[in-house]
């Protein structure tokens, strides 16, 4: 039961669970899908203060530590940066967190929200 006022939060989690879905199919290697510790990344924590992976933005979804689309995107958006400042160009990791943030842009544009949002309702 959710009351009129935290109606759209519930509104919202479905939507971002969907959205963080859509994305983490994309992620096949599931590079994204934990922490990047220093072990597997030497010097990682040092270099990437804001760290962020996909079962980071699912626990802040279900916490509702998102207010809106936007702060989810910026979690997102910051995921691939880190990846893309960590790695070199020419690695994998890089590689795909270029992919991933334009296919994620794409799926998070205004136009494409506006019908989820109108499938939504
Ligand atoms: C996202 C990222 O920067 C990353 C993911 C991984 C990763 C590799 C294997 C399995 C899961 C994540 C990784 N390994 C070395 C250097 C960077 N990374």
């Amino acid at each position: 039961l959710c009351t009129v006022k935290g109606s759209d939060g519930v509104i919202l989690k479905q939507m971002l669970n969907y959205l963080v879905k859509n994305l983490q199919n994309k992620d096949v290697n599931e590079f994204f899908a934990f922490p990047v510790t220093d072990t597997i990344a030497p010097g990682y924590s040092s270099i990437i203060l804001h760290p962020m992976d996909f079962s980071t933005m699912v626990a802040k979804i279900e916490t509702g530590e998102y207010a809106n689309v936007m702060e989810f995107k910026k979690d997102f958006i910051l995921m691939c940066n880190n990846a893309m400042t960590y790695n070199r160009p020419e690695t994998i990791y890089y590689k795909e967190a270029k992919r991933l943030l334009h296919l994620g842009i794409r799926q998070l544009s205004k136009e494409k929200l506006l019908h989820l949002k109108k499938t939504q309702s």
